[in-house]
């Protein structure tokens, strides 16, 4: 969708920005381009939308050589976010969103019901904040009216650029798991500039770590902390690799421990003799169906009542599939020292401590030799 082939960028002073770069992003893909100050990300970016003309080489969109297109028109099939969103001080928040469908001339109408719509996709009820001023939001809401300006006209390509850079650490991570979600829906084309390692891992289909004016690495971003293709990679990805992988391996059920069970209709004193036999000290309490209802004591099952009458609700959980990271923060916030795993309301099973390693064990094991995660043996003290 977007090629660059042997793009180089040589300023009228000298300077190489860009040197001999080929590299291609497909439809649909999020590449992050991410790299120290000066390495030639932001100049990479702006030769797409030609904003910065190459020095030599050819930049294809669509298949299209791009030197060929008109940049006006060219520009209209590329949204563009930048760190200082730059919107329009003097307009309300639901014209900044319908800028571009405006001038590209949409019917009014057409145009705010399209903003409205996308406002609501980033987060921003149209009904509260459609009406106010750039000066009454947040900054946070302020990179949200950016990326709903961006799509507005519906382009098949988004540029970002440090999109989320001006907002504080704990908004920032909204916006990525936001922005996600979005782009699960949307698919778009998008190249994102970030000097954050971190965030070019958790948000990049695939990431191209940059050195000076080269890209020193094209690879997913397990690949990438994995295995850095050059001593530089593995500076800049850092020594904590292995904890930054959190944010980007999945729980499987594979990963998961069944650990006692009862269920919620089961008489309390039947259901403390089974567990006291089999030596359980708790246990998960689903419903008739298999769905996650709570969990329970084993000392707190006295002779009447059921099961479910006697169960707390379950606040230690978090869905399969989503990252480790997530789970470990979830588990560190509670007692149990485990978290229950449900698809949907259905249980899968508990990711316990010891689980949690061998899955990120694994997950490195595997990127590191090009298999699945399942096909990776994995021989733990825990187990013995
Ligand atoms: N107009 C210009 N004239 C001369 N040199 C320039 C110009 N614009 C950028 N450069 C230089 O080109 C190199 C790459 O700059 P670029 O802005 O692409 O880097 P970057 O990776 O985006 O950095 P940052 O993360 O700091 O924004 C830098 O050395 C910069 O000083």
């Amino acid at each position: 969708m977007i090629r660059f082939e042997q793009v180089t960028k040589r300023y009228p002073d000298g300077t190489t920005a860009v040197d001999d770069l080929s590299f291609e992003v497909s439809e649909g893909e999020l590449v992050t381009l991410v790299g120290p100050s000066g390495c030639g990300k932001t100049t990479t970016m702006m030769m797409v939308n030609r904003l910065i003309e190459p020095t030599s080489g050819r930049i294809l969109v669509g298949g299209e050589d791009i030197a060929a297109v008109d940049p006006v028109r060219l520009r209209r099939r590329i949204g563009y976010v930048i760190q200082q969103v730059g919107l329009f001080p003097h307009r309300t928040v639901l014209d900044n969103t319908a800028t571009v469908p405006t001038l590209v001339g949409w019917k009014r109408a057409k145009a705010r019901a399209r903003a409205a719509e996308l406002l609501d996709l980033v987060g921003l009820d149209p009904k509260t904040f459609g009406s106010r001023y750039p000066d009454q939001l947040s900054g946070g809401q302020r990179q949200r009216v950016g990326v709903a300006r961006a799509l507005a006209a519906d382009p098949p390509v988004l540029l970002m650029d440090e999109p989320f850079g001006a907002v504080d650490p704990v908004v920032r991570e909204q916006l990525q798991d936001e922005f996600l979600r979005m782009q699960a829906a949307v698919r778009k084309t998008v190249l994102l500039v970030t000097h954050d390692i971190e965030e070019a891992v958790r948000l990049g289909d695939r990431i191209a770590v940059y050195g000076q004016g080269r890209i020193e690495q094209f690879d997913t971003p397990g690949a990438v902390l994995g295995s850095p293709a050059t001593p530089y990679v593995a500076e800049f990805v850092g020594a904590d690799r292995g904890l930054k992988r959190l944010s980007v391996t999945q729980i499987e059920p594979a990963d998961l421990e069944q650990p006692p069970v009862a269920r919620v209709d089961e008489p309390a004193g039947r259901a403390a003799d089974r567990l006291r036999a089999d030596g359980a000290r708790w246990a998960v309490v689903l419903d008739a169906g298999g769905d996650l209802h709570g969990w329970v004591g084993v000392g707190e099952l006295g002779a009447g009542g059921t099961v479910g009458e006697l169960a707390h609700r379950m606040s230690s959980w978090v869905p399969v599939g989503a990252p480790l990271k997530q789970a470990f923060g979830v588990m560190l916030q509670h007692d149990a020292g485990w978290v229950a795993v449900p698809d949907g309301a259905r249980f899968l099973g508990v990711l316990t401590p010891a689980k949690l390693h061998e899955a990120l064990r694994r997950s490195v094991d595997a990127d590191a030799r090009g298999v699945p995660r399942d096909q990776v043996a994995f021989d733990s003290v825990a187990d013995a």
